[in-house]
């Protein structure tokens, strides 16, 4: 486990740190294949245009109880916190000096796997949320856009990265995880977060 050195590569309206490496291969491998097996992975659907659409990827939410997170259009109630999951959580908290009370898990199956253009900036998570993303299996690339200028800033996210996405980037940018030919192997994504709870 490596800590925050790191400089902000966001050129503008937010910040952006990534650590190479925060595990090293061993332990990024063994993360790998006990959060692969263990996780409680689900196929999420979408009423998109009067139909059903599969979400192209797998996910599952973890976290202390009562923290209700809204993706996919549908409320969830967070699944207990597995061993795997703490300890991971317990590391990125003392390398990032913030709490988080939940995470999203994203298991990408290959490279037809992706996420679609979008920011975290959900009310839940606060006006400038710390988000931390744990990066394990195959490298896939994350794009960032800048909402008024389109400037673009792609990272290539490899095993044990960990990303940081904090300040106002959410309110300036939008990114996305696109298809790819280059793979046929598994990506695991995890996002820390912290949700406040909020009246409803
Ligand atoms: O898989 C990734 O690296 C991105 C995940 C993401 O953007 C999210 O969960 O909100
Ligand atoms: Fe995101």
């Amino acid at each position: 486990m490596t800590t925050l050195t790191a400089e902000n590569l966001a050129p503008r309206d937010g910040e952006l740190y990534l650590i190479r490496a925060f595990y090293r291969a061993q332990q990024a491998d063994r993360l790998f294949q006990q959060l692969l097996a263990q996780l409680d992975w689900r196929q999420e659907r979408l009423f998109i245009y009067g139909r059903w659409i599969d979400v192209p990827r797998l996910m599952c939410w973890y976290g202390d109880p009562g923290r209700h997170y809204r993706y996919s259009g549908v409320d969830h109630e967070p699944l207990p916190w597995t061993d795997s999951l703490l300890t991971i959580k317990v590391d990125v908290e003392s390398a990032c000096g913030a709490s988080f009370n939940s995470v999203l898990a994203n298991l990408y199956r290959n490279g037809r796997d992706s996420m679609g253009c979008h920011a975290d900036d959900e009310k839940e998570l606060g006006r400038n949320p710390l988000i931390a993303s744990l990066s394990l299996g195959e490298r896939r690339l994350l794009r960032f856009r800048h909402n008024q200028s389109r400037q673009k800033l792609d990272l290539e996210l490899r095993h044990g990265d960990l990303l940081l996405m904090a300040g106002e980037l959410q309110h300036h940018w939008k990114h996305e995880l696109p298809k790819t030919r280059k793979t046929k192997k598994a990506r695991i994504n995890l996002t820390f977060r912290k949700i406040d709870q909020l009246t409803r």
